[in-house]
């Protein structure tokens, strides 16, 4: 489905509640196992970090005094630290992978069971005013969340353990100013530390405040790459119809459309990453001068030796770096809060009840019952008022109607996949069968096309065998195990052939066909027709259709006109 101007809904705090369901499921032991693992490691990353800090101070000291013995002594265990520092990095990364696709693969899962259930991805691609390119959100939407979630996340933590661990050092290698104001000496302690954080969170402010539109822009340009994505997959469906028309400059009017969408919104994208992107450059290469500038009373007493200038340095970097987390992964964070907002608009969708309109109530009576039936449109208006008929078992009804009249969203109702209306429907839906005008041929073996959406082992080849002689389609009796894009190869009529044979392998007791026949010449038809009447004598049939040549195979008829149905 396409929908190229979707106004973009506000993000909320609730949109964050799609993170929490894997962690409380029964996967949930395992996932905090590697989670716990991955956070110890990164805690001891950062203690490795610290012990680099102290290391340096005493390389450096002993380098600039010149005791060089000494300082080159210093180089084996070092490197033995940046080996270990490296496998520590390395293990986390492996972990923090394994979860991530856990996260992803149990999501997908849950994501997939809602859609698939009460035929949600029908309802969505039948009405338009439900979620556009559920694809997309499932299969990109799902595996960005939780690889930018945990990235993020453990990144943030990562960023408060080295800002606890190096604002002990900043605060304590860097000591107090003192500043003499109005006769008085005023000593401020750990002014490194309150000089570094008071910069970074104007910064963060500043960032914000010049980049905050980019999450909007970004939430709409995944929806106008999605749109571009559905269209080019529209046209690879319908290659040969637009081939036959010569669509090719209106399917290039229809990209431009799509391209100039994409185009117009990117603009908005770069204007806002690079006003944020500026701000974050320019306070990363000057931000060196903040230290030096903090350090100037320092030097001015000859308070500082290389060393201890070379830890405070590192420090000074790490907590800057720790405090800059926001600002650094600020064009992530707004990937992801675009990301939930988009999941979660399409979980409120797909968690919504069906409508309970029309009534579908299981039996296991071969007759199909009809009481009070009204279809209406999605927007509420009536279609047909139907009233109340019994098929009663083996018995054989053809409808008739003009094209619109209703006769194709008639067997949907009977089918469940009608809710709009009112009334109710008795059906044995286990016994039924619905054979749509162009019916679904999978890709893989005929076997595979021929038994959908069983398995191709539930029948013997004779079965097979059988029900391809029945359709007439004895040719492809030695191609049953050979896989092709059926669906490409297979005619038009050797679609409706294939669709015939599939009832002639499964044996209803309660056939729907809709114009399932519309595409065979008259001889096939009737061929086809004899064979049901001869292979499921018994079978309730009841067939849409405006070739009144059919009326020699059904006992009874039901003409839609004007809104109401004849019988
Ligand atoms: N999802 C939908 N949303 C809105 N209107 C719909 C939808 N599906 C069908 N309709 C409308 O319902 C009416 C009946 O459609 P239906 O397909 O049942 O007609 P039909 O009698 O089978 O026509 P035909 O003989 O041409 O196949 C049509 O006017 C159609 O536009």
């Amino acid at each position: 489905m396409l929908r190229t101007d979707k106004p973009s809904s506000s993000h909320s705090l609730s949109d964050w509640k799609i993170l929490f369901p894997f962690w409380v499921s029964a996967e949930k032991w395992k996932a905090w196992g590697l989670l716990g693992l991955i956070i110890g490691l990164s805690l001891l990353y950062v203690r490795t970090a610290v012990w680099f800090g102290i290391w340096d101070q005493k390389f450096f000291d002993a380098f600039f005094a010149f005791h060089v013995g000494q300082a080159l002594g210093m180089l084996p265990v070092y490197i033995a630290a940046c080996a270990f520092s490296a496998g520590i990095y390395v293990l986390q990364t492996y972990l923090t992978q394994i979860l991530s696709m856990r996260w992803r693969l149990w999501n997908t899962k849950v994501y997939l069971q809602h859609y698939l259930q009460n035929t949600t991805y029908y309802r969505l691609e039948h009405d338009a005013a439900q979620a556009d390119n559920p694809d997309q959100r499932i299969a990109d939407d799902l595996a960005q969340m939780t690889t930018l979630v945990l990235k993020l996340g453990l990144d943030a933590i990562q960023a408060v353990m080295t800002l606890l661990s190096f604002s002990i050092v900043l605060w304590e290698i860097g000591g107090a100013l003192s500043v003499p104001l109005w006769g008085h000496i005023y000593h401020i302690p750990g002014y490194l530390f309150f000089g570094t954080v008071i910069v970074s969170v104007l910064v963060s402010f500043v960032i914000e405040k010049a980049g905050g539109p980019l999450i909007n822009a970004d939430y709409q340009q995944q929806h106008y790459d999605a749109d571009l994505r559905a269209g080019l997959l529209d046209l690879r469906r319908n290659s040969e119809q637009v081939a036959f028309y010569k669509g090719e400059d209106a399917e290039h009017l229809r990209f431009s459309t799509h391209l100039a969408h994409i185009a117009r919104n990117w603009r908005k994208v770069v204007h806002y990453t690079w006003r944020a992107n500026f701000v974050g450059t320019f306070y990363n290469q000057t931000a060196s001068i903040i230290l030096w500038v903090l350090l100037v009373p320092k030097i001015m007493t000859h308070a500082l030796t290389f060393g201890a200038y070379a830890r405070i340095n590192a420090a000074f970097m790490q907590v800057r770096r720790s405090l800059q987390w926001f600002i650094d992964n600020y064009t992530d964070l707004a990937g992801l809060r675009s990301t939930l907002q988009r999941l979660a608009e399409f979980e409120r969708i797909i968690q919504q009840k069906p409508i309970q309109g029309i009534v579908c109530k299981p039996t296991n009576q071969n007759t199909v019952s009809i009481h009070n039936l009204v279809l209406n449109l999605p927007s509420g208006q009536t279609l047909l008022d139907f009233g109340s008929l019994t098929f009663q078992a083996g018995e054989r009804w053809a409808i008739y109607g003009a094209s619109g009249s209703g006769k194709s969203t008639f067997l949907r109702s009977l089918a469940g996949l009608w809710p709009y209306g009112s009334g109710e429907v008795c059906l044995n839906s286990a016994k039924a069968m619905f054979v749509p005008q162009q019916s679904y041929v999978p890709s893989g073996s005929l076997r595979q096309a021929l038994s959908y959406p069983l398995l191709p082992e539930q029948h013997d080849l004779h079965a097979y065998e059988e029900a391809l002689h029945a359709a007439n389609l004895d040719g492809y009796v030695s191609r049953l195990d050979e896989e092709q894009v059926w669906g490409n190869i297979l005619s038009g009529g050797e679609q409706q052939r294939l669709a015939l044979a599939r009832v002639f392998l499964f044996q209803p007791s309660i056939l729907f066909l809709d114009e399932a026949t519309s595409a065979l010449d008259e001889t096939n038809e009737r061929g086809l027709y004899d064979a049901l009447l001869t292979f499921l004598p018994n079978c309730t049939i009841i067939s849409v259709t405006h070739r009144k040549a059919l009326q020699d195979y059904h006992q009874k008829q039901i003409v839609l006109q004007n809104g109401q149905a004849f019988f």
